[in-house]
């Protein structure tokens, strides 16, 4: 008998009985009766969901507002749990795949922290899973996109058109970028004629740098650090940078429904202006340059700027019309590139300074490799990039310790098997586990980044652990895996290695500490998850000593 039925059957006979003290008294024992046998059948029901793997049965889910409400507590973990508990959650069960389920919300969630898993749930056109439209939906508010698509042809689409703006001019546009921004933002900071300078927060130079970078080859803007001036036509109050920067630092606003961003409140009126101006921007440029490469000239043609926005215009136009995306889908990309593509990096980025500080000696190994590749006496170039090994290991070991996106939702869309690899000690191989349509699964990606099956001693800063590993390599898991796998993650590598070559060529990076402060408070300072929609660390306080250069 389903749970429903049950509830339905003994609403009537309670309702059927006349009442007085006796049947007022039987009433409450079977209300109580059914709340117990309706919490039992839906934990019956929760297990099957989860496949009956070992997990947390704990009273609330921590993504409610009452979960978020509680923090980090034994029977309440709060919605930081997967940072906080990242060197016990799993090794608790014995298994890196493990369930949740909730006593009174009545969800029930997988969890993984396994590569293999990952692989089979990410995606791609043929996958059993797709992204639960629940755990999309802010994201479409400026149209249909890659990001938020549930997968299958749909997003397949969005993917034909957004690959082959990833070129080979857009890297040599972005290496060029990051470098002229790093000088751009030596003398718009002063730093130029300094020895030694000091940041309170090292996120408010990546975030500039990395919300430029995405500005200029990203949208084709001609921003630059500190002359950022450009006005949308008919509006001398807002500029194309200012408008860009409202929507940037108002990004969670994507989270609150929509009825609330109507109210007549300074900050929702900012972020809604700055967000009708781009897509009026947006809108004009689609046909600019549309136009442009419909033309028939060469000459309009060379035009054409090596920018993501272009090349995708571009793509559109090419592809045969029943795969062409609409103009709103075109614009809901852009927007999801600016979401996707700067604050990721921008977070990696200071992390991996902030893990430098306290690793000179790594440092110098970065420094010396800099100086055999590249000399003191040039800027590098693009095809240094491959010999920066160890700038590069720098950067994938701050994405390993704090993966940006850090974790991604999926739902079986038919009932399906999960292939769940045999934990680490037992026989090799992998465990069918049959989950009914609708089973969602939650790739931690900080679990599979601190699990020591891919990682030795995952909580140490090691480059070395990235040595000969090709560019490529899935390895790097913290941009997913399989045909679903970070479509920037080049762009992310691209502009960090550019940045840091140079940073750590003129600088050597200390810990800034605070009057008083030990190396071991500043480190417990910094180096805590901060998680909002992507992972990133606490105000990293640095000090940057200009290196000597014979
Ligand atoms: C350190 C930097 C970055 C990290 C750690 C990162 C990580 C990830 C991860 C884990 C995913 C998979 C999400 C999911 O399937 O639910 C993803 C997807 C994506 N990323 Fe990145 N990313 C980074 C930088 C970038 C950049 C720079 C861009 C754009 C310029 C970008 C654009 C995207 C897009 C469009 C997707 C969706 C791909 C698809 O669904 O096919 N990311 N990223």
């Amino acid at each position: 008998m389903s749970y429903n039925a049950l509830t339905g059957l003994l609403s009537s006979v309670l309702a059927s009985i006349s009442m007085d003290n006796h049947t007022l008294s039987l009433a409450a024992v079977g209300l109580v009766v059914v709340f117990v046998v309706s919490k039992v059948m839906a934990y019956r029901d929760n297990l099957k969901r989860v496949g009956h793997l070992p997990g947390y049965r704990l009273p609330l889910f921590p993504y409610t507002i009452l979960g978020i409400m509680f923090k980090n507590s034994n029977l309440i973990p709060g919605y930081q749990f997967l940072w906080n508990w990242r060197s016990s959650m799993y090794k608790r069960f014995k298994h890196d795949t493990i369930s949740y389920i909730s006593w009174f919300s009545g969800r029930a969630l997988i969890f993984t922290s396994n590569v293999e898993v990952m692989r089979q749930v990410a995606g791609g056109t043929k996958s059993d899973f797709i992204k639960p439209a629940q755990a999309s939906k802010v994201l479409l508010v400026w149209g249909s996109n890659i990001l938020a698509s549930e997968g299958g042809e749909h997003w397949r689409a969005h993917r034909r058109i957004m690959a082959p703006a990833f070129s080979q001019g857009l890297y040599e546009l972005l290496w060029r970028t990051s470098i002229s921004l790093y000088r751009q933002m030596l003398a718009g900071e002063e730093w130029e004629t300094k020895k030694v300078a000091q940041v309170s927060r090292a996120q408010d130079f990546t975030y500039k740098f990395a919300l430029l970078t995405i500005g200029v080859c990203g949208f084709g803007f001609h921003f630059n650090w500190t002359d950022p001036m450009i006005t949308v036509e008919g509006d001398s109050d807002m500029t194309l940078m200012k408008a860009f920067e409202i929507f940037d630092h108002n990004q969670v606003t994507v989270l609150l429904p929509w009825w609330l961003l109507r109210l007549p409140i300074k900050r929702f009126k900012e972020y809604r202006r700055a967000t009708a101006k781009l897509t009026e921007w947006m809108v004009g440029q689609i046909a600019e340059r549309k136009e442009l490469i419909n033309s028939r000239t060469e000459d309009d043609k060379e035009k054409l700027r090596e920018d993501l926005f272009t090349r995708m215009v571009k793509a559109n136009e090419e592809e045969l019309k029943k795969f062409r995306l609409a103009d709103q889908e075109l614009i809901g990309n852009i927007f999801i590139l600016l979401l996707a593509g700067h604050e990721t990096t921008a977070q990696t980025l200071a992390a991996t300074l902030a893990q430098l500080a306290l690793h000179p000696e790594i440092q110098d190994e970065i420094f010396e490799q800099i100086m055999s590749v590249v000399g003191s006496n040039r800027d590098p170039d693009l095809e240094d990039h491959r010999s920066l090994t160890k700038v590069l290991a720098a950067f994938y070991e701050g994405t390993r310790m704090y993966p940006a996106a850090h974790m991604m939702f999926r739902e079986a869309r038919v009932d399906t098997i999960l292939h769940v690899e045999n934990p680490v000690g037992e026989a090799p191989g992998t465990t069918p586990v049959p989950l009914p349509k609708g089973a969602t699964v939650v790739v931690d990606v900080i679990g599979v980044q601190y699990n020591e099956r891919y990682f030795d001693e995952p909580f140490k800063f090691k480059i070395s652990r990235w040595a000969d590993m090709p560019h490529e390599s899935e390895a790097a898991s913290a941009f997913s895996v399989g045909p679903r796998a970070c479509i920037g993650r080049k762009f992310a590598v691209t502009e960090a290695v550019a940045f840091l070559t140079m940073m750590l060529r003129d600088w050597k990076i200390e810990p800034l500490m605070e009057a008083g402060e030990t190396l071991g408070q500043w480190e417990k300072r910094i180096f805590q998850g901060n998680v909002m929609l992507s992972l990133g660390i606490q105000s990293a306080s640095l000090k940057f000593v200009r290196r000597e250069r014979s």
